[in-house]
């Protein structure tokens, strides 16, 4: 126990402090469970971790922070909630998914099996030279993937676009579209949730939370397609750009697949 919080608070940046009278220590060791601590002093031992230094986002389902490994490359580091309220959209969402087995019946492993499906998806979204973070390593309900930023991370699309032009939107909206494209035709796979929130504006577009992708072989994964197109299509449409009609680019795309169902 005292190795653990030793490393913990070599994680948060205390190594000049007191540990106990940390106030980052307490709420770091009250929000965290046990898993995710020793998940966490797991990677600090591999160099995998070295220091957690800001909070990029605090969600339903995750928190996201910023950090350093022991090289001192910039690193984000997604942390799933093992006692989420999204129990059950996990469950549904893995359950119609054809690459997972097994399913657990307890909540904390179904958490494990939805962040190692990320991880998963993030490699083969890659691998079909969809831009995204590269993953770097997953353990229980931890994620480390690459930072997109410098000092600062990139902002969404949604934090940027009133300093956009026109011609800024037609290029994301062909970046946008000719991700689901390939994504679909190619890699067989559908990111589910694309929306000016999950695309970070960087040297080149990356886009990101890839929680809720998946393979064209699930059930699911044409209405996941049809909710890509639409999302993506009408907040570009309102932005000025002459789009594709989307049921037009949804029948396209999801040809033989496609018996008027969605
Ligand atoms: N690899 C990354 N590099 C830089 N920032 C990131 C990275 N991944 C995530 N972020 C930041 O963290 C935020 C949340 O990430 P993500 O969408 O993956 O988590 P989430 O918990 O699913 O979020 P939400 O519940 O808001 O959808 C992003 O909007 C982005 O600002």
């Amino acid at each position: 126990m005292e190795r653990l919080d030793r490393e913990i608070a070599e994680v948060l940046g205390l190594r000049e402090r007191r540990e106990k009278d940390s106030e980052l220590f307490k709420v770091f060791s009250e929000v965290f469970d046990r898993t995710t601590v020793e998940t966490i002093s797991y990677f600090y031992r591999r160099g995998k971790i070295d220091l957690l230094y800001g909070v990029l986002s605090t969600g339903k389902e995750a928190n996201v922070f910023a950090g350093f490994d022991a090289q001192g490359n910039r690193i984000a580091v997604k942390i799933y909630r093992t006692y989420t309220t999204e129990f059950r959209r996990i469950w549904e969402y893995l359950a119609a998914d054809p690459r997972v087995g097994y399913l657990p019946k307890d909540i904390r492993k179904l958490v494990f099996v939805w962040t190692r499906r990320e991880f998963k998806n993030l490699q083969r979204a890659m691998k079909y030279a969809v831009r995204a973070p590269e993953p770097i390593a997953f353990r229980n309900n931890v994620l480390i993937m690459e930072f997109i930023g410098d000092e600062t991370p990139a902002p969404r699309l949604k934090d940027v676009e009133k300093s956009l032009e026109k011609k800024d939107f037609e290029e994301l909206y062909d970046f946008a579209m000719g991700s689901i494209e390939r994504l679909w035709k190619r890699g067989d796979m559908v990111h589910g949730d694309l929306s000016e929130y999950n695309i970070l504006i960087w040297e080149e577009p990356v886009i990101i939370d890839w929680s809720q992708a998946t393979v064209k072989r699930n059930r699911m994964s044409l209405t996941l397609l049809y909710r890509d197109i639409k999302n993506i299509t009408s907040y570009f449409a309102r932005k000025g750009v002459s789009v594709d009609d989307p049921e037009e680019k949804f029948r396209e795309l999801a040809g033989d697949e496609y018996g008027g169902r969605i």
